[in-house]
């Protein structure tokens, strides 16, 4: 998809009057290789060939406003009372995000009142939105401490209606919505039934998954932490596996349709000898089939480490009738069957009926992963997220999420953001990577000459 500067612009409430608590601090700020001011904005594309294309001058080139704060801004800070509702699944640094947004929005511009709405955007439907938390400095100041989210989460659909109603009832300005693809798509949704009531309300997305499926952000916040944790239990397996004769480890890790967490958690490590991701299809039979490859491994080293994403091989689930067709949760998100199952009985069978007495570990950690406590690194991420919200909420940008896009944090219009799925590119540098680590072949099905050596 072909994206211009039109489609980059992000919605205001309107002109920025009033003067921002932070103005002094920016009246000397030009945009430096550190900083990018006000007024400058940063490319969507870094490389010369993809910026030649376009044939145009640079302030035509496709550009995302840069997020920080402004010198004027929209909203009057004594008047303004702030929502913020996470939803979706867990997610490490959701607590991070939401004391940064207290934070920042109580002591850099005085804001007097933020709601919590409880149990994600169920908690603003008729039926639950007086089941509210205070949010207060105090009430947030160890909360980072914890993993998961104080506010609580959930899926399930909503009406759009019903949630201006309730933003309306408890006199919300300017609401934060942490959330997914699912979330950022309802807050889409929420920000244009906003528009059609012709209401002065911002509705800025904090994007968060630990899938890491949003598109226009480097990666989301909690990916990292989630990763980190992931490689943890690939080194079990790989100890478990290496100690057993014919050892067949097995992980099985979170990542529905997008296989970033299984790619980085073995590259975490460099101990996988396979990795199964949702982009990359594979077939169980044949010579380059992962039952022959995976005979190879354990035959030349004695055991062999296989990294799969949840999301993979579904093809393979629903010709063996071992998936649902259609079957989805409440959110609408795809139900996936068990690969690593399925994964562990053939990988016995052929084995043993290969004359190979295969020792299986399999771990599946599944919510481990995802209700840890953020890293540091995460952590300086949600609180630098949580501020450039604020500051994009509080100069009337709405139905805009804040990310951080080639480093710079940046203003991407909602629908954008909900556009497409990020996912890992068969023919990207990460896919090189995970090959070049774990230098498996995954040949398409014309033969073609190894490009690289099976260890
Ligand atoms: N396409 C959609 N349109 C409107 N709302 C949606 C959509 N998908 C999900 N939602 C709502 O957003 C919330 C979070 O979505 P979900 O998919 O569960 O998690 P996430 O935000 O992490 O992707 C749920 O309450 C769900 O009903
Ligand atoms: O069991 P749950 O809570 O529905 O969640 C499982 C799914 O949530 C995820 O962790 C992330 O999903 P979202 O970020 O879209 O909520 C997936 O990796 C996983 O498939
Ligand atoms: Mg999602």
């Amino acid at each position: 998809m072909t994206l211009h500067l039109d489609d980059l612009r992000v919605r205001h409430l309107g002109e920025c009057r009033h003067d921002s608590p932070l103005s002094a601090l920016l009246a000397a700020k030009r945009t430096s290789p550190h900083y990018v001011a006000e007024g400058d904005r940063v490319l969507l594309e870094d490389t010369v060939s993809m910026l030649a294309e376009h044939g145009l001058p640079p302030e035509e080139l496709p550009s995302f406003e840069a997020a920080g704060p402004r010198r004027k801004i929209y909203f009057d800070p004594a008047r303004v009372t702030a929502g913020i509702v996470t939803c979706g699944g867990l997610c490490p640094g959701l607590n991070d995000v939401i004391r940064g947004l207290v934070q920042e929005l109580t002591v850099q511009y005085d804001v007097k009142r933020i709601v919590g709405f409880r149990n994600g955007l169920r908690g603003l439907t008729a039926r639950h939105r007086d089941d509210t938390i205070e949010l207060t400095p105090d009430r947030v100041r160890d909360i980072h401490n914890a993993g998961g989210t104080i506010l609580g989460s959930s899926r399930g659909a909503q009406d759009p209606e019903e949630m201006v109603d309730s933003l309306l009832l408890r006199g919300i300005n300017v609401l934060f919505v942490i959330g997914g693809d699912g979330g950022m798509n309802a807050a889409t949704n929420l920000a244009a039934a906003i528009r059609a009531r012709g209401l002065d309300i911002a509705v800025i997305g904090v994007p968060k998954t630990i899938d890491n499926d949003l598109p226009y952000t480097d990666q989301s916040f909690g990916f990292q932490s989630a990763f980190a944790q992931a490689a943890n239990f690939i080194s079990s397996v790989s100890i478990e596996a290496a100690a057993s004769p014919d050892g067949i480890g097995i992980v099985k890790l979170m990542g529905r349709h997008s296989g970033f967490i299984a790619c980085y958690a073995s590259l975490a490590r460099n101990a996988a000898d396979i990795v199964l991701i949702p982009e990359v299809p594979f077939a169980l039979e044949g010579e380059d089939g992962l039952l022959a490859r995976v005979e190879r491994h354990v035959r030349s080293k004695g055991f062999v480490v296989i990294v799969v994403a949840e999301g993979a091989g579904q093809d393979l689930l629903a010709e063996r009738g071992l998936l649902e067709g259609g079957a989805t949760d409440a959110s609408g998100n795809a139900k996936l069957g068990d690969i690593g199952g399925l994964l562990r009985e053939t990988i016995t069978a052929h084995l043993t009926a290969a004359g190979l007495a295969p020792t299986v570990r399999y771990i599946d950690p599944s919510y481990a992963i995802r209700s840890v406590t953020a890293n540091a690194y995460d952590s300086v991420y949600c609180l630098r997220l949580a501020h450039a919200a604020v500051h994009a909420a509080m100069a009337g940008r709405t139905e805009t999420a804040v990310v951080r896009w080639r480093r710079r944090f940046v203003h991407v219009p909602m629908p954008l953001i909900i556009s497409h799925r990020n996912q890992v590119d068969p023919d990207g540098d990460l896919w090189m990577s995970v090959l070049e680590a774990t230098g498996d072949l995954v040949l398409d099905p014309a033969p073609q000459p190894p490009l690289l050596v099976e260890r």
